[in-house]
């Protein structure tokens, strides 16, 4: 559905976009995850059209955003980091002016605002003005306008920016209703969002995608080959037993969560699978192993982990 091929955004010397290409599903909610000034909003205008790349492409729907713009943002709807309301207009109002901008037929307006307002739940303020509501309800409001013209692609920047935890939450209900019905593009720096709302998560960092893959996925990858283990054994001789074993860089002792047992978190070298040579060491030296699994990286940790130390998954 959309297809970024090698784009490339330079400001003067600055690369904004560093050859980025990823493509989305139909269906799929996407996040689009960075750091303050990574490049995600850059991506986000000109996957829409907003700026246009200094290389690459942009299809949407098989649609060049540059060759044919006005057919391939037909099935765009954005909703930038400043969504672009006009303060004194009522939600009605507005909503109509941009049914106005985007040629919606007049026959199908009230309807489909109508399914718009209920889906993202503003009826109940469509005759007050903008300025007059909560950052929540601006917020919703700006759904609305991107939803306006029924585009199957949402692309939203940002959209919990500034909002209150409740809020938060709603929002990321309403975006999880949509994407039963919209492919979505999200942009975020926010970890716990992605990883509540999103499919697939692309990392990026210094205009450059680190990381891409499934929340699950990513964590495989990037744990490294790390071991959890609890061992029904004293620490020293669970320690003495795994000193000599070759391509273990460390372990860390982590506690006792069962009488008569220590966890430990084993480190290999290189991204070397040590689960043969731990098995062996530990039966060797008397000490059953009760639980041995890899050790997934939270998001958090992978976040971390990729936008602080530059390295490729896919
Ligand atoms: N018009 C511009 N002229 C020059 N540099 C720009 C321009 N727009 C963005 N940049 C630079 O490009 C880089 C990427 O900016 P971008 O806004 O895409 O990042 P971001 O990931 O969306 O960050 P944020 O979450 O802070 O908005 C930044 O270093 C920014 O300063």
């Amino acid at each position: 559905m959309i297809e970024v091929q090698n784009v490339t955004k330079r400001y003067g010397q600055h690369v904004a976009v560093d050859n980025v290409s990823f493509t989305v599903n139909d269906g799929e909610i996407l996040g689009f995850l960075g750091p303050n000034g990574a490049g995600k909003s850059t991506t986000m205008n000109i996957i829409t059209g907003y700026i246009s790349a200094t290389e690459g492409t942009v299809k949407i729907d098989g649609i060049d955003i540059l060759d044919q713009p006005e057919e391939a943002k037909k099935r765009i709807g954005y909703l930038p980091e400043f969504p672009p309301l006009y303060m004194d207009m009522t939600v009605s109002e507005y909503l109509d002016f941009v049914c106005d901008i985007r040629k919606v037929p007049s026959a199908e307006r009230k309807q489909s605002l109508e399914r718009i307002m209920d889906t993202v739940k503003i009826d109940d303020v469509k005759g007050r003005l903008i300025k007059n509501l909560s950052k929540g309800y601006k917020q919703r409001v700006g759904v609305a306008q991107a939803m306006i013209g029924n585009p199957q692609v949402l692309v939203l920047d940002e959209p919990t920016v500034g909002l209150d935890p409740r809020q938060i939450i709603e929002m990321r209900d309403l975006i999880k209703k949509l994407g039963k019905s919209h492919t979505i593009i999200l942009s975020s720096h926010i970890l716990p969002e992605v990883s509540a709302v999103c499919d697939r998560i692309i990392i990026i960092n210094k205009g450059k995608i680190v990381a891409a893959g499934t929340p699950a996925n990513l964590s495989k990858h990037l744990g490294g080959g790390r071991l959890s283990l609890r061992v029904a054994a004293p620490e020293k001789q669970v320690m003495a037993a795994l000193e000599q074993v070759p391509g273990i860089a460390r372990v860390e002792p982590r506690g006792t969560f069962e009488p008569g047992t220590i966890d430990i978190v084993v480190d290999p070298d290189e991204e070397v699978d040590i689960r043969r040579p731990v098995f062996n060491a530990l039966s060797h030296a008397d000490c059953p192993i009760l639980m041995m699994r890899p050790l997934d990286l939270s998001l958090e940790e992978i976040f971390m982990q990729v936008t602080t130390q530059e390295s490729e998954v896919s």
